[in-house]
């Protein structure tokens, strides 16, 4: 999508098309398979420029693009696709596409003469392309819902603090975080596609992302790294492999507690689980992460480290008495710390 962001050389092309009520049918890619359902009209190798698109689009039938986007290769072309291919289109144009497309795995864009309208076409899939003001109004929406699902993912793993604490953390505490972080990272998904439609002006919206998606990798790798059994590796445990689920079936706790690795033949939903620590130690920001694994290799859960007196703790390669001091005050802190714990 990034191509037809505003301000590259095919949406200039596109709006010029637009505005002057012609459509236009453009298969941007020419692979065999392209050349498979082309018939009739006129090989070139002209360079693509806004002109040359808007004037060869003015020919009846379509146009090829090279694979860099950066030729046109033919022009009047018209397209024998498979008829049979589903489509919900109902003009010819906007069916020859869309069959075009599934045929032949390449995204074709197309300009409706009689709507005015933008439309890419990709796995037989129609995603309409929007006027940039259009784009900015949706991406905006999107970055707020992003705002809030950091929200709401920030207070799960706040809670999620607060059990460890007070070690009673469930299988089900641990899939609610993850079930946090995936739904966060889908809608991130969306607001990157804006980012990338929109091109240079999508560079506001994708500072504002940048902020907040801060620290939402690290959650799930620590969240991860805390609750893997020792016999698991990060293939067969972590939290990320949530975004293979479907949507329904992120509402299906159970589901998404397998998908995440826990093995619910030993454990059912309800089943007390304990983390190392690596979280915890993480937010810790005085702490080597190589000390903080020293820590969690010696005591090997976050209860014996909580449990520890600060002498254990500064006995540890790295920690030293000051940094023992400060692990206690601050695990002793979380258990009434309001702050968000993504950014420790
Ligand atoms: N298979 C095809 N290959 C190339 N060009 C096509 C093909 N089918 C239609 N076209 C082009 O689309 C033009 C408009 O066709 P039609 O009005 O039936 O399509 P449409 O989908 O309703 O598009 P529009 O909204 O632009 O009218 C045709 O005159 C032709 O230039």
């Amino acid at each position: 999508m990034a191509i037809l962001a505003p301000g590259m050389p095919i949406r200039a092309g596109l709006e010029r098309i637009v505005r002057g009520h012609t459509g236009a049918l453009i298969v941007l890619g020419d692979s065999e398979k392209v050349w498979e359902v082309a018939s009739g009209g006129f090989v070139l190798d002209a360079q693509l420029t806004p002109q040359a698109l808007r004037e060869l689009c003015k020919m009846d039938g379509g146009l090829i693009l090279s694979e860099d986007l950066e030729r046109i290769k033919a022009a009047g072309v018209h397209f024998v696709p498979d008829g049979d291919l589903p489509t919900m289109e109902t003009g010819t144009r906007h069916r020859s596409a869309d069959q075009v497309s599934q045929q032949t795995g390449v995204p074709v864009v197309v300009v409706s003469a009689s709507m005015s309208t933008m439309a890419i076409f990709l796995e037989g899939e129609r995603h309409p392309i929007m006027e940039p003001n259009q784009l900015l109004a949706q991406a905006n929406q999107a970055l707020d819902t992003l705002a809030s699902y950091r929200e709401r993912l920030s207070v799960a793993a706040m809670n999620l603090s607060i059990l460890e604490v007070r070690d009673s953390v469930a299988v089900d505490d641990v899939v609610q975080v993850g079930r946090r972080i995936e739904m966060f990272r889908r809608i991130d998904s969306e607001v990157r596609n804006y980012v990338s439609g929109l091109g240079v002006q999508g560079r506001l919206i994708q500072l504002q992302r940048k902020e907040l998606v801060s620290g939402v990798d690290d959650l799930a790798r620590l969240v991860s790294d805390d609750y893997r059994p020792r016999y698991a590796d990060p293939s067969t445990f972590s939290i990320s492999a949530l975004s293979q689920l479907t949507w329904e079936e992120l509402d299906d706790t159970q589901r998404m507690a397998e998908a995440i690795g826990f093995d619910l033949t030993v454990h059912n939903l309800g089943s007390g689980v304990s983390p190392r620590g690596h979280r915890q130690l993480a937010a810790i920001s005085d702490l080597s992460p190589r000390a903080a694994q020293a820590v969690v290799d010696h005591f090997g859960t976050l209860r014996s480290i909580v449990a520890a007196s600060t002498s254990e703790l500064s006995q540890i390669a790295g920690v030293g008495s000051q940094r023992a001091r400060i692990i206690r005050e601050q695990l002793q802190r979380t258990l009434d710390d309001e702050s968000d714990p993504l950014n420790g």
